[in-house]
Order: C-alpha cells, then structure tokens, then sequence
C-alpha cells in the first residue's frame, strides 16, 4: 500500500458530495437531528448500509445534499476534501460537483461555485492552485531552500455537473455558469446524477454548447444498460466517459475506435453491484487493449475507498506491478482537461520526480 500512497497521482472522477469525511457527515448529521430537521432512525440504515445499490445510492446523495445546502458547508466539505487528496499524494484533481439553487438559504447556482472557490481559498495546509495560466512554471522549478518540512501542492480544476433530473435550462444556466467562471478554473462540464432518470437528449443543447465554447465534457455513460443512449453518448464523442459498464460488442468497438478516455471506478461499480465481481470488470478488457483509461474513486465517501486504494485495488485484482501502476497514473496526465501550460509542465517532468517537484521544501 505504502507505493500506492506515495506515488502521484492524478484524479479526474471525483463529485464534491461523494467525497466528504464520515467524521463531517456524522457531525453534520448530529446537527440536523439536534435541531429536530431530520429524524436519525430514518436515515440510520441508508448510511451505515455497506453495499448500495445505485437506486439506493440515490437516496443516499439526498439525504447528503440535505446536510450541506449552506454556503459555509459547501465551502467546508470542498477545504476538506482537497485536504484529504492531496495527503495521500493526489498532484492534480478535476473536482465536481452540481451547482444547486437553494432559496431558503439564499443560494443561487452560482454562490453555490463562489462556495467552493471560497474552500480552495481557504486551504492554507497544502498549496492549492487553481487558477489557469497563472503560474510562471519556471517557479515550480526554482531551488527553493531544502530545510523545515516539505509543503505539499496540489492542481485543482472544477467540472460543473448537470444533474439527470434537471431540466435544459437548467443544464445551459451551468454551462453558462462554467464559462463565467473559467476563469477561477472551472474546465468542464459533467452530465451525472440517477442514470435510470431522465434523457440525455434534454441535454444536449447545453451540452452542445459547452462544446462550442470549448469546455471540456465528460459523460457518465453506460452505468445502467440503455443501448440507445450509450450509443449517442459516443456519437456525441465527449472528451472522457465516465463508468462504460454495460456497454455492449458493437459499443466496445465503437469506444476503443474512438480512443475516448474512460475514467474507471472499481469500487463504486461493484459495490453498487452495477458489475458483478472485479474479475469481470472491463478493466481488464481495457487494459490489455491499451485503451486510454485513468483510476478515479467516483465517491470516496459515500464508497469508503480513496485513489490510494483504488490503485491498490487493480494492482492486486489484476496482477499489475508498480511499473505498470506508475505508467497508468502518468497516462492520466494526457486525458486532464487542463490548461496546456499545465499538461507540458507534468508532461515535462519524469514522473517520479513529479511529487517531489510539486512540493515545496518549507523554509
Ligand atoms: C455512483 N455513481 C454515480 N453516478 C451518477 N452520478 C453520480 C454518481 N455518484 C455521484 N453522482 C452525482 O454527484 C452528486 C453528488 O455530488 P455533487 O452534489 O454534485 O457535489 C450526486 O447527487 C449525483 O448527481
Ligand atoms: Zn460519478
């Protein structure tokens, strides 16, 4: 486990909701059947359940979306998370999550996303960097005094997500939204949410759109069989898939053609039972092919599990060493939607070296 922890790595699949610390939940929990809001024998089942199916997931992420409808919380959980990737080596995060509009609180989609720029401000434990373009990356470079302790660094940009149960309005408002705030390092768009709800279709105008506007898109496509859709999410040719689990022959054929990046979440698909058993996971298949692919952990809350463990986890289920495991989560750098000043200063260093160029010796 210990290489698998201190070798870099890279996250692109991580929704902000998902990710929070069961401490947080517990505490943030305690606090709404303190005041009476919910009622704790109703919940307690859903959170403690250890293999949810996706439905059963779904109601889970409600209950997690009534705990954190306030500014401050949005800003909390999205500190805390950062914290916890970048302490177990996570160099650079693609981190999402769904803009959500609250007006019992006063929350509007977008101090939703001004919530959480205000989290990635408020980082002073590791050195957060956010903003494209802004680093001169000589910087990174520069011999900075090897004495007191190393001070990590860790490269965040956001995806905004469009939620199945919204509507096209709704999905173009955060496209529009991701673009005014491009500027604070949002890179994309995600389409997530119940994959049994809904129809892509509505989206695509937005989607369409972000696409125009050059924002990256990535799908979650294929966590639940629907043929048709799976189908058209290909055609759509994202910049990344997320999940690819009931893909069919002709779908396989179609994505490995296409070299579109899949973002493979071991531990979220089998312990929502969307796959069976990990030797049947399309990993494997994957993988031999050489098809683009990068380790994410999905909801590394909700599913107990962090990249460290991810990467552990196909290491051990599918007989790949640390060469192979090294080589996987440099790939990763090449299917980022990161700013290209960015991906040529990862893609310049040999990526041993990558953790310790990012940190910082502390004076
Ligand atoms: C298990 N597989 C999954 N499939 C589809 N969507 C998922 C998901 N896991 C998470 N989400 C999406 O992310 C939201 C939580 O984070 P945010 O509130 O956006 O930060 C969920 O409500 C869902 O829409
Ligand atoms: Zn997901």
């Amino acid at each position: 486990m210990e290489w698998c922890l201190s070798m870099p790595k890279v996250e692109l699949h991580a929704h902000l909701n998902g990710s929070i610390r069961d401490s947080t939940l517990l505490e943030l929990t305690e606090g709404l059947v303190g005041k009476g809001v919910i009622d704790i024998s109703e919940v307690e089942h859903i959170i403690k359940k250890y293999n949810r199916s996706v439905a059963e997931v779904f109601k889970l992420f409600d209950l997690i979306h009534i705990l954190t409808t306030d500014h401050e919380t949005v800003t909390r959980i999205t500190r805390e998370v950062i914290e916890d990737f970048a302490s177990e080596n996570v160099v650079y995060l693609e981190l999402r999550t769904t803009p959500k509009r609250n007006d019992s609180v006063g929350m509007s989609k977008r101090s939703y996303v001004e919530a959480v720029l205000k989290g990635l401000r408020s980082i002073t434990s590791v050195d957060v960097d956010f903003i494209p373009h802004c680093e001169d990356s000589k910087s990174l470079f520069s011999s900075v005094p090897a004495i007191g302790h190393v001070r990590k660094r860790i490269y965040v940009r956001l995806l905004l997500s469009i939620d199945r149960r919204e509507t096209a309005e709704a999905a173009m408002e955060t496209v529009k939204l991701a673009l005014e705030m491009r500027p604070f390092g949002v890179v994309g768009i995600d389409l997530s949410g119940n994959p049994s709800i809904g129809d892509w279709a509505t989206y695509l105008p937005a989607l369409k759109f972000a696409r125009e506007q050059r924002l990256y898109v990535t799908l979650h496509c294929g966590e639940v069989p629907n043929s048709v859709e799976i189908k058209n999410m290909l055609d759509f040719r994202p910049q990344r898939i997320g999940h690819a689990c009931h893909l069919e022959d002709e779908h396989w054929r179609q994505l490995k053609s296409s070299k579109i990046p899949v973002e493979i979440c071991l531990t979220s698909n089998i312990r929502t039972l969307t796959i069976r058993s990990i030797e049947v996971h399309h990993f494997g298949d994957l993988y031999k092919a050489k098809h683009p692919l990068v380790l994410c952990t999905d909801d590394s809350g909700v599913f107990s599990t962090s990249l460290t463990e991810e990467y552990k986890f196909a290491a051990d289920s599918f007989g790949l060493g640390r060469r192979e495991m090294f080589e996987l989560s440099r790939n990763a750098i090449e299917y980022t939607f990161a700013d290209s000043k960015l991906a040529i200063l990862f893609r310049s260093v040999p990526y041993p070296r990558l953790k310790s160029v990012v940190e910082k010796k502390k004076e």
